[in-house]
């Protein structure tokens, strides 16, 4: 018999039951769920990752939704439990969803619902932060301070890159890499190289008016490009940052061969996903070339980093915490509770996943639909059913 699993719960008497395997900050979240006739039970196990096992247990024999975790592993033993126990909604706190089956969601007629764009800004802000931690050398510094080793101003300490007129090299111009492109090149006048499948047509507009501005106001302007390959990025760029999502073609994206044809001097980010790094290749690539810095918020895998990663004074090192502002995680939280929501009143799905603001407002009732499903299209009209509701989503 499973291991019983400890649970908060609120509005016991609530018609759908709905599980969230974390607590998440805010109440708003908790609000919109219970006001809504949903008995909402909170997972308060002190584990931090959840087995399958476990959320197989909170589950249980009748669940109609589910909020999960980016740590939990989302596939067919899941999405079958919940559909055996007459649930047809699961939302991520998160935007990638790497660590969802989509095909077995699909199988099982569950929606599955993510939090894109309320987390754009600060997850580009701490991308933004590592790139200068690591070119500014902030963490070796603060160290050394700390360690009272300091004895006064010298010409060699600490020196690090300048970014004002290098280029920032950026792989997966989307939301995100966009965001940080745009907060490069206005805070520190960086020429742009990126790289994507799609082109980032509103990023190159931005690139292209900023660097007229900067023109007629007696400054050099800045330049963008979209590179054919990305090995051109890896090439030209003295900082790059990794912004794609986690799939067979991102995976180990940064290898041997890729590390060996960035310039000695890099600055390499990662705030995607872990895998998309060689962290193995990576190691032995910041021994090799002191000057070669990076900084790192996710890792292959987490929690852990690969032996020798915490002892490299080049690596700036912190644990996922990309987005992970106030305002941010409340709203991923609401967003996950309406995603699961609006599936369970038979709502529709929003027009636009990057434009969530009218769901983030907190003096207002929320527009009668999911936020963001990305299944919709393969579940399709019969499972989401409209009710002519669509027009309500995209007119809102
Ligand atoms: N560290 C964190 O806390 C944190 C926070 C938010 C998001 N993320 C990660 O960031 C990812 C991106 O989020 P987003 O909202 O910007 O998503 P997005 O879908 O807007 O952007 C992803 C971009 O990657 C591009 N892409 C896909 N495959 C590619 C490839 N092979 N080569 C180059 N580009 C490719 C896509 O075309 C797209 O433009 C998420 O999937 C998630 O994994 C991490
Ligand atoms: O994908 C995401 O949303 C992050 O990794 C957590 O914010």
């Amino acid at each position: 018999m499973a291991k019983p699993i400890s649970i908060e719960v609120w509005n016991p008497s609530g018609k759908y039951r709905v599980v969230s395997t974390k607590s998440m900050p805010g109440t708003r979240w908790i609000r919109l769920l219970t006001d809504n006739d949903c008995r909402l039970e909170i997972c308060t196990e002190a584990k931090t990752i959840l087995s399958v096992d476990d959320i197989l247990a909170l589950i249980g024999d009748r669940c109609d939704a589910v909020i999960g975790q980016l740590t939990e592993d989302w596939g067919e033993v899941l999405f079958s439990a919940l559909k055996r126990a007459g649930g047809t909604a699961f939302s991520n706190m998160a935007v990638g969803y790497n660590n969802v089956d989509v095909e077995a969601a699909n199988r099982n007629g569950i929606a599955v619902g993510n939090t894109p764009g309320v987390l754009t800004e600060t997850t580009a802000e701490l991308a933004a932060s590592l790139t200068l931690a690591a070119a500014r050398r902030i963490v070796e510094a603060d160290q050394f301070m700390r360690a009272g080793l300091y004895e006064g101003w010298l010409p060699h300490l600490f020196v690090g890159n300048l970014l004002k007129g290098q280029t920032v090299g950026v792989i997966g111009a989307g939301r995100i890499g966009s965001a940080y492109a745009r907060m490069m090149i206005e805070g520190f006048k960086m020429n742009l190289i990126y790289y994507d499948l799609y082109q980032a047509t509103r990023l190159e507009k931005f690139v292209t008016a900023y660097g007229q501005f900067l023109k007629a106001n007696g400054e050099q302007p800045v330049t963008w490009k979209r590179a054919a390959t990305m090995e051109d990025v890896l090439r030209e760029a003295d900082v790059i940052s990794l912004h794609p999502v986690l799939d067979k073609t991102t995976y180990h994206l940064i290898n041997p061969e890729r590390l060996a044809i960035m310039k000695k001097e890099a600055v390499l980010v990662n705030a995607s996903r872990g895998p998309v790094i060689d962290e193995v290749a990576l190691v032995e690539h910041l021994k090799a070339n002191p000057m070669f810095r990076v900084g790192l918020d996710v890792f292959e895998d987490e929690p852990y980093m690969k032996p020798g990663l915490a002892d490299m004074k080049n690596a700036v090192v912190v644990p996922h915490i990309a987005s992970a502002s106030k305002w941010t995680r409340e709203g991923m939280a609401t967003l996950a509770a309406l995603n699961v929501l609006g599936k369970i009143k038979g709502y529709p799905v929003w027009g636009n996943p990057n434009q969530v603001e009218p769901f983030l407002n907190e003096s207002a009732t929320p527009p009668p639909a999911c936020p963001s499903i990305v299944n919709a299209k393969q579940l399709g009209p019969a499972i989401f059913k409209a009710l002519g509701a669509n027009d309500v989503a995209t007119a809102y």
